[in-house]
């Protein structure tokens, strides 16, 4: 089985919005929901779990109803921070999943992922037991001085870089042993880490999948600019 949990557990405070941003609504239809009907209309996924912020069970409900999102299957109330509403995605898949299904995590705020993204992090993980999608990076990226943080006097070559984002997929006895093994030793959890660095301090060998410039992540107000104009770019595609 292949199966996808969307995390949408943010409250959308770096939007300036008192709504949180996967739940905003862009011409009638709820971010969410956008990510929803990507997963809903891929041939090769099975089921979905979204781990939602609380108080907004009810609401994920009714508009999976409304949409028709027919896979959505669970949903499970999110954590204090993105590592532990993903564990609570994880742990809750224990009685469900079997060991060698594998599990696509995506963030409920990048409606754009396409059928090609998904296909591919799908594909590669089937082959190496895990994959996450990435992208070359086109800028120069340069490092903070640390005693002078407005200027730096290094740069990382950037052919030597590669910008991740989501869906990622991992094979579910992996990526649940590792969620318990981390928790226990408070390891890639705090902070800004995502089940990618989590893997990586643990010592997983990560494999890239596609990804493309499309699947861009709604964090601020001009996220939410852009988002509309790819809609009306491809309407067929994205609002029918
Ligand atoms: C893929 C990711 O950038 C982590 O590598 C992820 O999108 C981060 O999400 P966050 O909500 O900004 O932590």
């Amino acid at each position: 089985m292949n199966i996808a949990v969307i995390i949408a557990g943010g409250s959308g405070h770096r939007m300036g919005q008192e709504i949180p941003k996967q739940f905003i609504n862009v011409y009638d239809k709820p971010v969410l929901i956008y990510t929803l009907e990507s997963f809903q209309k891929h041939p090769q996924i099975d089921a979905i779990e979204v781990v939602c912020i609380d108080g907004w069970q009810n609401v994920v409900q009714a508009y999976a109803k409304q949409f028709n999102i027919t896979k959505l299957k669970w949903i499970v109330t999110g954590g204090n921070s993105g590592q532990e509403s993903i564990r609570n995605g994880v742990y809750n898949l224990e009685d469900k999943a079997s060991a060698d299904d594998t599990i696509i995590i995506h963030d409920g705020v990048r409606p754009l992922v396409d059928d090609e993204v998904l296909t591919d992090v799908i594909v590669k993980c089937q082959q190496y037991g895990n994959a996450v999608t990435s992208m070359p990076y086109n800028e120069q990226i340069f490092v903070i001085d640390k005693d002078d943080p407005s200027t730096t006097t290094q740069y990382i070559p950037r052919e030597t870089l590669r910008r991740v984002s989501t869906p990622q997929a991992y094979k579910f006895k992996t990526l649940d042993d590792r969620y318990h093994e981390a928790f226990e030793k408070n390891i890639g959890i705090e902070g800004s880490n995502y089940t990618n660095t989590m893997m990586v301090q643990l010592g997983e060998k990560l494999h890239f999948a596609a990804g493309s410039d499309m699947n861009i992540k709604l964090t601020t107000k001009e996220n939410l600019e852009m988002f509309k104009a790819y809609l009306n770019l491809d309407k067929d595609t994205w609002l029918k």
